[in-house]
């Protein structure tokens, strides 16, 4: 099996799966897409530093002393490659559904035990192989995941039922949130003994996140950006001990809500670059505010690239709220990106950005998907009809179109004669 980072995209796909958008980034003119803005330049450029010093000696060993004033001849020599990450096939993407926590964790109304954990069961079913469950927090700051403990508990004494191996995902925003998941994880292996077989069927993993710029990193963690890569080094000894796999994430890497769509490309390769080498096991690139655009994320892409990390390493998180998810999804998967995050119903928003929207629906994401062939392995009809539940039971539009037109088709066949 090829290595996902050797493979090109499927031919065609980009051009295929754009012509669906009035304006795509292949019918922008070469200089938009080539020619990055100042801090793209700044790669050739940039004193050293300005960059962490594991970077920095990263970006000497891989790049060519002097790099040419566009991004589009910047080859790295050597590609490292941190990934845990089973070998991904060029045509298979890995689907991270983040609803029952990046979708809930806005939602004001207070939503029921029963029915987060109807909803990670039913998700259970579709195919999808990691679920975001919740996340380890003070409920004074994210009062929506208060239940996260009964649901941990819950998955690990009555694995959902699941044709496939599930990874169950817990945000930690610091050691503690961590120290409260492994004491749970361990009271229930202790209760449990030798007769559990939960490990059979479900894993436990967690995601840990830092930002991109300072202003998000005080009002989404309460501290800089240096203090917030501080937090992660004991979170990652601590879960390597306990053989947890760690997730990154670097937020507003496309757009900040407080200091706006210029976030420096670099930064975020930085910050990704430094996640990787303390032992994430991979990263997922967030843009928290959707104010990403298609050149922007070809930028950002490339700048990862020209820094050394592997596309193996790397996942993609959009937030629909400019509706461009979709056309930055595909310039993700033409870069080589096969990691996906999105939310069923597109659920979701962030208490730290206003006005941001869900993250890109997961029936929009899997249909994209099929129709370019790749698989997924996720059954779009139940993800479809998972939304719709889960948009009723929380009084809310469901935000998905493919999975509202999936749902009329199949009413449609059954009403036909
Ligand atoms: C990082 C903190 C905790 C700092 O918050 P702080 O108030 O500075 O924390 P502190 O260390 O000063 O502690 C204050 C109190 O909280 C307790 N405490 C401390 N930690 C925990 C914990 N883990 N679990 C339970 N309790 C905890 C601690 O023990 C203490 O209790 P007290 O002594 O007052 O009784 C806070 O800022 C926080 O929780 N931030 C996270 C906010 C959040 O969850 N945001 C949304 C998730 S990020 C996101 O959605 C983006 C993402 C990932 O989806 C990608 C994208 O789209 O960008």
């Amino acid at each position: 099996m090829q290595d996902v980072d050797e493979i090109p995209t499927p031919p065609r796909l980009l051009w295929l799966a754009l012509s669906a958008f009035p304006l795509h980034p292949l019918s922008l003119p070469s200089t938009v897409l080539h020619n990055c803005p100042p801090h793209g330049h700044a790669l050739t450029g940039l004193p050293i530093s300005h960059l962490s010093q594991a970077t920095a000696t990263m970006y000497q060993s891989s790049l060519p002393r002097l790099l040419p004033r566009t991004l589009r001849a910047v080859r790295p020599r050597t590609t490292r490659s941190f990934s845990t990450e089973a070998r991904l096939t060029a045509d298979h993407v890995r689907v991270v559904e983040v609803g029952p926590r990046d979708g809930l964790q806005n939602e004001k109304k207070s939503i029921s035990l029963k029915t987060k954990i109807e909803l990670i069961e039913r998700l259970a079913k579709t195919g999808v192989t990691t679920i975001e469950a919740g996340s380890f927090v003070p409920a004074k700051w994210v009062p929506q995941m208060a239940s996260t403990s009964e649901i941990l508990q819950h998955l690990l004494r009555t694995p959902p039922q699941s044709g496939n191996q599930i990874s169950y995902n817990y945000l930690v925003p610091n050691i503690k949130g961590l120290e409260n998941l492994v004491k749970l994880m361990e009271a229930e292996s202790a209760a449990a003994g030798a007769n559990s077989d939960s490990e059979a069927t479900t894993t436990t993993e967690i995601s840990l996140f830092a930002a991109a710029t300072e202003a998000f990193s005080k009002a989404n963690t309460n501290c800089t950006i240096a203090e917030s890569i501080e937090r992660v080094r004991p979170i990652v000894a601590l879960a390597k001990e306990k053989d947890i796999r760690v997730r990154g994430y670097v937020s507003v890497a496309l757009g900040c809500p407080y200091e706006g769509p210029d976030v420096s490309p670099l930064k975020v390769a930085e910050i990704t670059a430094t996640l990787l080498e303390m032992g994430a096991d991979e990263v997922s690139v967030a843009d928290t505010t959707g104010m990403g655009t298609a050149p922007r994320t070809l930028e950002l892409l490339r700048t990862l690239t020209a820094a050394g990390i592997a596309n193996s390493d790397l996942a993609l998180h959009f937030h629909d709220t400019y509706g461009q998810a979709l056309v930055n999804t595909i310039v993700g998967l033409e870069h080589g990106i096969r990691i996906f995050d999105s939310s069923v119903g597109g659920l979701g928003g962030c208490p730290y950005s206003k006005g941001a929207t869900g993250n890109v629906a997961t029936e929009d994401l899997v249909h994209t998907l099929h129709s370019l062939g790749m698989h997924t392995g996720i059954d779009l009809e139940e993800m479809a009809r998972i939304g719709s539940w889960i948009s009723d039971e929380l009084g809310r539009a469901n935000d998905s179109r493919a999975g509202k037109a999936t749902l009329a088709r199949i009413a449609g066949e059954k009403t036909c004669p």
